[in-house]
């Protein structure tokens, strides 16, 4: 069956001092709890092998944020799906809609981020999502299917096993604007039913969809009481120990 998750993106914040601070901090803070979720940090590369020894990882994944969509060589600047793997991080975020809409990266290009870490072990926590201008017009379904199945659908149902989905609607990051609890829902069990009509119910049942865009401990429990929403990708309020732990306890009885 499938995991609850939350996940925090720290994006591009916390130099690298901050960013060991505020995993030991997130470690300690749920050292005396077992989380009723998996608990995942990403962070900027720097920050990688630096925060993966420190945390439990019985309790704490660590990520990257983005990865290459080339496996190594003369691309300067870029840190490859290999070398996050060898820090001992064990996720990376791809397609989130900063990467998409700023570092204009498309489909084709994701497609080979997401086979180049699953070749290398990692899990992708693979974002799709409307703007506001698709959502008014009503289209958010067919943006998201078309982001799923460009990327994505060419994987065997074996690999789209090993992913996690996040639903990110764009108008609700960092805006304060969350999508409401029904928005969530609906969208999550659309992606699910898509999921399904492509690789069958089981793959479809098994797959982790989050939830992310101004997501936080005061509207946490309301959005994963959802059926289809099996936890968050957490931005601004990832940043703090206590905000995180706020949404992680999103999961509490
Ligand atoms: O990856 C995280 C999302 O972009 C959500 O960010 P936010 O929680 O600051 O709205």
């Amino acid at each position: 069956m499938r995991k609850n998750i939350v996940a925090g993106n720290w994006k591009m914040n916390k130099n690298l001092q901050e960013g060991i601070q505020l995993a030991k901090d997130v470690n300690a803070i749920l050292a005396n709890e077992t989380p009723n979720c998996d608990v995942i940090i990403c962070t900027p590369f720097i920050h990688l092998a630096s925060v993966t020894p420190l945390v439990d990882a019985s309790k704490i994944g660590v990520g990257a944020e983005d990865c290459a969509d080339k496996e190594s060589g003369a691309y300067t600047g870029e840190v490859s799906a290999s070398m996050v793997a060898s820090t001992g991080a064990k996720y990376v975020i791809l397609g989130h809609s900063e990467r998409r809409a700023y570092y204009h990266e498309t489909s084709a290009t994701l497609k080979d981020k997401v086979n180049l870490a699953l070749a290398n072990g990692l899990t992708p926590i693979f974002c799709v999502g409307e703007v506001l201008e698709e959502r008014e017009s009503n289209k958010q379904n067919e943006i998201v299917k078309s982001q799923l199945a460009e990327a994505l659908f060419e994987l065997s149902a074996e690999e789209f096993g090993k992913l996690v989905i996040a639903y990110e609607p764009v108008w609700a990051i960092g805006t304060g604007k969350t999508a409401s609890s029904a928005q969530a829902q609906e969208m999550h069990a659309f992606i699910r039913s898509v999921i399904a009509d492509k690789y069958g119910k089981d793959v479809a049942n098994n797959t982790s969809i989050l939830y992310g865009g101004s997501c936080k401990a005061s509207n946490a429990k309301e959005l994963f009481a959802n059926p289809d929403v099996d936890g968050g990708l957490i931005g601004g309020a990832s940043l703090k120990a206590e905000d995180f732990k706020g949404v992680i306890d999103g999961f509490k009885a």
